[in-house]
């Protein structure tokens, strides 16, 4: 248990430890829009490849919770890991091997609507609870110099799918259905029910 200073009332807050086994930044700021800084940060090194005709949704779920199999976590911490998956009818986009890869994306996307699939899974002495969290999104008809501008940008590097809402691509995007932190990476309401089932304190949790 950690510290984390008093409460409203003057008495003494403890919280488990935890452990975000994830190397994405993004997921770092979503957690810190609901005050949660983790006390530690161990990506788990797992293989991402798709099975054969593998759907998106379990895709997405096994991958999460391979990682958090693979998540280092001691008796008594709590650990939180995910995936973000985009997918296009049965098509998986996973993260652009290189620019080549991100415009194939790009143009695939472009002036359709795609799913993106998020699946969280926290850790803990109780074991792994997961979520997994929907929605579609729709990408406007990209003009070449659109598509070439924002691969000259670097910012599909690193994304599911090419692209990152929360960046000049938000500009491609003229509606969502679902959960917009959980396009971004981390869906903040399932994530914080998950946490406090683990234990570990979340704000918002006034209720
Ligand atoms: C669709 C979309 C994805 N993404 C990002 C979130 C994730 O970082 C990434 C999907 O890759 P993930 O494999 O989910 O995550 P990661 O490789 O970045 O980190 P780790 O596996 O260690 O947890 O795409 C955005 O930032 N914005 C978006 O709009």
């Amino acid at each position: 248990m950690t510290f984390d200073g008093d409460d409203d009332d003057g008495r003494a807050v403890l919280r488990p430890r935890l452990i975000l086994g994830s190397a994405s930044p993004r997921r770092r700021e979503l957690l810190a829009q609901i005050g949660v800084v983790p006390d530690g940060v161990f990506p788990a090194d797992i293989d991402e490849t798709p099975f054969k005709a593998e759907l998106a949704r379990p895709y997405c779920a096994r991958v999460t919770l391979a990682k958090a199999a693979a998540v280092q976590r001691a008796a008594g911490e709590v650990a939180l890991v995910a995936d973000t998956t985009v997918a296009m009818g049965r098509r998986i986009l996973g993260k652009p091997e290189d620019e080549k890869e991100a415009a194939a994306f790009l143009l695939a996307l472009s002036g359709r609507r795609h799913r993106v699939v998020t699946c969280v899974a926290v850790v803990s002495d109780k074991g792994v609870r997961h979520r997994v969290v929907e929605s579609q999104v729709r990408m406007k008809r990209l003009s070449d110099a659109e598509v070439n501008g924002y691969l000259a940008s670097g910012d599909w590097r690193g994304k599911a799918g090419g692209y990152a809402i929360q960046g000049p691509a938000g500009t491609f995007i003229p509606w969502i259905s679902g959960s917009y932190s959980s396009i971004m990476g981390l869906p903040l309401a399932e994530t914080a029910v998950l946490l406090r089932d683990a234990g570990y304190p979340v704000e918002g949790g006034w209720s």
